[in-house]
């Protein structure tokens, strides 16, 4: 039932990228969790806010990628109540940026998050609590996956618990040479709340994210380079600008795939993600109309003007 409506959603859309960014919206509160979950978004906000600290920046680029940090570095990025709300108001942003394309999601200072604050994690620790926390963030982290924009985690120092989580939010993971992402759940009495423990396993299967949730184990870039769950290293160097050029490196090996009009990277964003997500006839159907959005745009019409040769 929830695919049909889907289904319908999407005939209805219109070929632009707001609509496709309202859609994605109504999709996630419609699927994942809304009121029909005794889900309120609003008052899960309101409980958030009382666990003030640190902030996530967004900055758009004219280039058309954007970078967001996770900025909380007395508490090695952890997120607090009021970052989980930044998060989410930041993710509706970029649903609508109709000029965006590619996305860096970074920590600040030199290492990626922590997870979540434990100073918030202790006074949610009530069942009720955690459980409106953790569809919060599912929210939220379903919303940044799914966006029309090529996205990348710029892996710096530890990504743990939900930092880890956070990684597998975006669609690829570049790792520098002495970073470490753990899913350190176990060792405390966890297993990852926020979405992270269902994307891991599409990204690395179910053997690898087996080993990696039920061992804690340490993953670094060579171990992450193996199993598929980093898609690149970055060298850090020891000048000062390190945190710039491990920028612009990120930057660099984003740009490839974000290289081209607007219109035309969203469109294989928001074909990947249905293939990802929907059964094959459905996925099928969400690419013939996608398809129609560029079919006979400015870039096709382009491109068949100047008679180009793929050599
Ligand atoms: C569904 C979500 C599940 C979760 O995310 S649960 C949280 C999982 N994360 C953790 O348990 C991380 C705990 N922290 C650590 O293991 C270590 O602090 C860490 C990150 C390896 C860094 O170690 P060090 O380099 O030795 O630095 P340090 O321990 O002195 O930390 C510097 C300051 O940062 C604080 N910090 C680090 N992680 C935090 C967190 N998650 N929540 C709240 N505060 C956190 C730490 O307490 C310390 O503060 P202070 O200087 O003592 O005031």
């Amino acid at each position: 039932m929830v695919l049909c409506a889907l289904r319908r959603e999407l005939l209805k859309s219109s070929s632009s990228c707001g609509s496709w960014a309202r859609l994605l919206q109504r999709r996630s509160s419609g699927c994942v969790y809304s009121s029909t979950h005794d889900f309120t978004q609003k008052e899960v906000r309101e409980k958030l806010q009382a666990f003030p600290g640190g902030s996530i920046d967004l900055l758009k680029q004219d280039s058309g990628i954007a970078v967001l940090t996770i900025n909380n570095p007395s508490r090695m990025n952890a997120f607090s109540g009021s970052m989980m709300v930044e998060l989410e108001e930041k993710v509706s942003q970029l649903e609508n940026w109709s000029d965006g394309k590619g996305l860096i999601v970074r920590g600040a200072a030199g290492t990626f998050c922590s997870g979540s604050d434990l100073n918030a994690v202790r006074a949610l620790s009530n069942p009720e609590d955690g459980m409106k926390m953790c569809m919060f963030m599912q929210n939220a982290l379903t919303r940044l996956l799914r966006l029309p924009l090529i996205s990348v985690a710029l892996v710096e120092g530890k990504a743990l618990g939900g930092g880890a989580e956070l990684t597998t939010a975006c669609d690829f993971r570049l790792m520098t040479s002495d970073s470490v992402i753990q899913f350190v759940h176990k060792h405390m009495g966890l297993v990852p709340g926020w979405g992270g423990a269902a994307r891991l396993v599409h990204i690395v299967g179910s053997q690898s994210a087996l080993k990696l949730l039920g061992g804690a184990l340490k993953v670094d870039f060579q171990y992450g380079l193996h199993i598929g769950l980093a898609d690149g290293v970055l060298e850090a160097s020891q000048v000062q600008e390190d945190a710039e050029t491990l920028l612009q490196q990120a930057e660099n090996w984003l740009s490839r795939y974000v290289k081209g009009p607007a219109p035309v990277i969203q469109a294989v964003k928001k074909v990947a993600v249905s293939g990802r997500e929907l059964p094959l006839s459905d996925a099928l159907r969400t690419e013939k109309d996608v398809f129609g959005t560029v079919w006979g745009g400015p870039a096709n019409l382009q491109a068949l003007a100047s008679k180009s040769k793929h050599k």
